[in-house]
């Protein structure tokens, strides 16, 4: 059998690193993917997007006003010049209007297109006088009579005032997203404004869950005794989507060996570009360690973390030698697989996720190459209060403790403030999903107490 390690957090967080590192070099890039628009906020650009049109594609009005030539107005540097025009047919955006003729002013919309040979746009708020109907306001569009009986009167405006010109925010041949985006809300808008309706993505990672015991049931099922709700396929599958990345769950409701290693093959079978699978329990020293004992097998290491919770855990690459296909299986596609695995308890698992896994698939999924650099996630200083100064908290000097606890800032200097909730027990799921942070109580540290400064990472960021 093999030696169990022993390792730091960070020994352990550099050995998932080179895992998932050398998983990634043995395979190629797989075709890109067309989506709708509509559905290619958060993927990552396969390749650079080069406007086809202008935006604006043509000039057009930034005002409800008349469209007008300049140059009908007197000369004159005078603030007062104005003149007065007869109005040519009024244009609503979405037309193509006729060009506007010398001497009129052409009722125009906001967005709508600028006539040939207008030169400015003058608001109508300010319009000086009108005859035939009031100057701030339009008159009744709904039949031709305004173009004989009314008449305005407006100011000298300066040439190309609220003209928003054709190109003045994209010029066609721009490359207005680079290869390796992950496209935001803002830059789908922008697509649509340049009608594009789909766009050439990057094929999401694929990430297997694997969550066993034999007393684990699905959430909807009528529970046996002595069984409990399989929460850790719901946390891994939620918090995978959330950094872009697909789960495939495949829970493994018996504590049999063979079992795991079927569920496991067909899986990888069923999903042949799968990155990493992602297991659950089975790994420490009970008497029916079901994911140790099948994994240890396949040269996947086992050991423990100087970390509480988290403590067990397990990684290692599944080399395709080392994968039990049977007959069913031996003809598909394999590449090496990342496997990590983690404590069963609910709270181990989730803070497993978070300090060893999230960070780096996250980087993944954004196309990210230097993953060393992603691994490092933000941390904090928080001051810790506790309901009564005179209390503190212990942890075990020989591990890095993560407690759950609420980031707030203090009112009065805008300090961080942590208060922590449960205890360290790695099966309290309640106050896990109240908790907006973890906070650490390092190693070397057997006490903290009301006011000490701990580190603190914000379950929200990265
Ligand atoms: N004698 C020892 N016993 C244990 C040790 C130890 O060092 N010596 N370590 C403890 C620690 S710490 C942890 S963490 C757990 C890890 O055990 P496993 O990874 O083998 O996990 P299981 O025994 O299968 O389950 C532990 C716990 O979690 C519950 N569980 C399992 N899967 C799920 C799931 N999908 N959803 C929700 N809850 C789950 C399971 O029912 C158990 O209560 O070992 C300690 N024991
Ligand atoms: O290491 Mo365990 O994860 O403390 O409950």
């Amino acid at each position: 059998m093999a030696q169990n390690f022993r390792r730091s957090v960070a020994q352990h967080r550099e050995e998932i690193v080179r895992i998932f590192a050398s998983v990634l070099e043995g395979r190629s890039g797989r075709p890109a993917e067309l989506v709708s628009v509509y559905d290619a906020a958060a993927r990552l650009t396969a390749e650079a997007t080069v406007a086809r049109n202008s935006l604006p594609a043509f000039d057009n009005s930034q005002m409800d006003g008349y469209a007008v030539r300049v140059d009908d107005f007197p000369e004159s540097r005078a603030e007062s010049a104005s003149a007065t025009f007869h109005l040519a047919p009024v244009i609503p955006a979405g037309t193509h209007p006729v060009a506007l003729a010398p001497g009129f002013a052409a009722p125009i919309m906001t967005g709508a297109m600028v006539p040939e040979g207008a030169t400015a746009i003058i608001p109508i708020e300010a319009v000086i006088s009108a005859v035939g109907t009031e100057p701030h306001s339009f008159p009744d569009f709904s039949n031709d009579d305004y173009l004989e009986t009314v008449t305005v009167t407006l100011p000298r405006p300066p040439r190309g005032q609220f003209i928003r010109s054709a190109g003045s925010d994209v010029a066609a041949g721009t490359v207005v997203i680079e290869a390796g985006t992950v496209l935001t809300p803002r830059h789908v808008g922008l697509l649509a404004a340049l009608g594009i309706a789909e766009i050439a993505v990057q094929p999401r990672t694929e990430v297997l869950v694997l969550a066993t015991g034999d007393e684990v049931q699905a959430p909807g099922e009528t529970l046996k005794p002595g069984h409990i709700y399989d929460s850790n396929s719901a946390f891994l599958s939620a918090a995978l989507h959330e950094i872009g990345v697909i789960p495939v769950r495949v829970s493994v409701s018996s504590d049999t060996v063979a079992e795991f290693e079927r569920r496991l093959e067909e899986a990888l079978a069923a999903h042949p570009n799968a990155l990493a699978a992602l297991t659950t329990g089975g790994i420490s020293k009970g008497a029916f360690e079901v994911v140790k004992v099948a994994l240890e097998r396949s040269g996947i290491e086992f050991g423990s973390v100087a970390m509480q919770p988290g403590g067990p855990q397990g990684c290692g690459i599944l080399e395709p030698s080392a994968r039990h296909s049977g007959e069913h299986f031996a003809d598909h596609a394999v590449h090496p697989v990342a496997v990590i695995s983690f404590p069963g308890n609910p709270v181990s698992t989730a803070i497993s996720f978070e300090i060893f896994v999230r960070p780096l698939l996250a980087a993944i999924a954004r196309g990210e190459t230097t993953l060393n650099a992603a691994m490092q996630r933000a941390h904090h200083q928080a001051i810790l209060q506790l309901d009564s100064p005179e209390l503190s908290v212990t942890s075990p000097p020989s591990k890095s403790q993560w407690r759950r606890g609420v980031v707030s800032t203090d009112p009065a200097n805008g300090e961080r403030l942590v208060q922590l909730l449960g205890s360290e027990q790695s099966h309290l799921v309640f106050a896990l999903a109240q908790a907006n942070a973890l906070v650490n109580i390092p190693e070397g540290t057997a006490e903290a107490h009301h006011g000490d400064t701990l580190t603190v990472m914000m379950l929200e960021e990265g």
